[in-house]
């Protein structure tokens, strides 16, 4: 099978060097184009712009960083638009909110093509080992022929049905993933600040009912200061603000969310946005946003 796939990030590095192991053929873009050579030593072909990258191959998948880029890269010049229409998908993995999928989806139909929007769960090492969790909507015609590339980013998709619904679904799960980290970044902090060792706190969790794989993998690099990002904590804002705007719309009220996309807002505001998630720690640990 033959694929094209822009954006070379954490994520679409991992996810295109997975594909490209399993004997696909992948052409490759990214804004910043350097980064397509580590990807072309693993043999892929380069792609100079999204058009050309989309005039090339059947289907191209899209890994970006956030609404603007995700809508740049379609409706740009050398966008996917210039390109797309009968016969070819576009399949969009980047976490971005519901209208923006709905926009790219309108425009890529009206041109003649089929689109999927198909954000994923887990992080780094989850994509480059094909672990992911896929959350797909829109096009069914595309999902299943999509299915050969998905087995093998991920350990398991879901189809969700209309357009919106993965996009929904994905930052669902990133509000709760994102409160959680808060919650954890206090819980260490307090165990700290109270004469507890922060480590003990850790065994004691990962035996009890709400271990789990985040708590057990962030948790000791935390306590290390160690923030070698994973998942970029200016993603998991983007993510946490994406999510209150959905409860905004639902008038669903949440007031966790929101304390901690605070958090995470103030630790962007001390440039800690580049950084893994978790970093969040570094705001908290003093005891309280306001003394970071
Ligand atoms: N990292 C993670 O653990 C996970 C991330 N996600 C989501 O996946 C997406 C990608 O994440 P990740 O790989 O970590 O992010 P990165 O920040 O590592 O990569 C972002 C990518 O988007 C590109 N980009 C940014 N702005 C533009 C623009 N205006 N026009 C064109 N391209 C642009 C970047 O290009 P350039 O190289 O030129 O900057 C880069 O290829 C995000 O939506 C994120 O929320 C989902 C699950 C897990
Ligand atoms: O969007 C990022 C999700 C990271 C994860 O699921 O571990």
């Amino acid at each position: 099978m033959e694929v094209g796939f822009l954006g070379l990030g954490i994520m679409g590095k991992a996810m295109a060097a997975n594909l490209l192991r399993h004997g696909f053929r992948v052409t490759v873009w990214n804004r910043t184009l350097s980064k397509c050579q580590e990807l072309v030593a693993l043999g892929a072909t380069v792609g100079e712009t999204p058009a050309a990258v989309v005039a090339k191959c059947r289907y191209t998948i899209a890994m970006l960083s956030d609404p603007i880029a995700a809508l740049s890269v379609v409706f740009d010049k050398n966008g996917v638009l210039e390109q797309i229409g009968n016969g070819k998908g576009y399949v969009d993995m980047s976490t971005v909110d519901a209208a923006t999928s709905s926009k790219i989806s309108e425009a890529v139909k009206q041109k003649g093509g089929a689109f999927l929007e198909a954000p994923v769960s887990g992080s780094k090492k989850p994509a480059e080992d094909g672990q992911l969790v896929i959350l797909a909507a829109g096009d069914k015609a595309l999902y299943d022929d999509m299915v050969p590339a998905f087995d093998i980013l991920g350990k398991k998709s879901f189809f969700l049905g209309e357009i919106g619904n993965g996009a929904k679904m994905k930052l669902v799960v990133n509000m709760i993933m994102g409160s959680m980290m808060n919650a954890l970044s206090e819980g260490l902090s307090l165990a700290d600040n109270s004469g507890l060792s922060p480590q003990t706190l850790l065994d004691v969790l990962d035996l009890g009912a709400i271990a789990n794989p985040m708590f057990k993998l962030k948790g000791p690099s935390m306590l290390k200061g160690s923030y070698n990002p994973a998942f970029p904590l200016k993603h998991q804002q983007k993510d946490m603000r994406l999510a209150l705007s959905l409860g905004d719309e639902n008038a669903v009220s949440m007031p966790v969310a929101a304390a901690s996309n605070e958090a995470f807002k103030k630790a962007r505001s001390l440039e800690l946005g580049d950084l893994d998630f978790s970093a969040v720690y570094e705001v908290l640990k003093g005891g309280g946003s306001s003394q970071a």
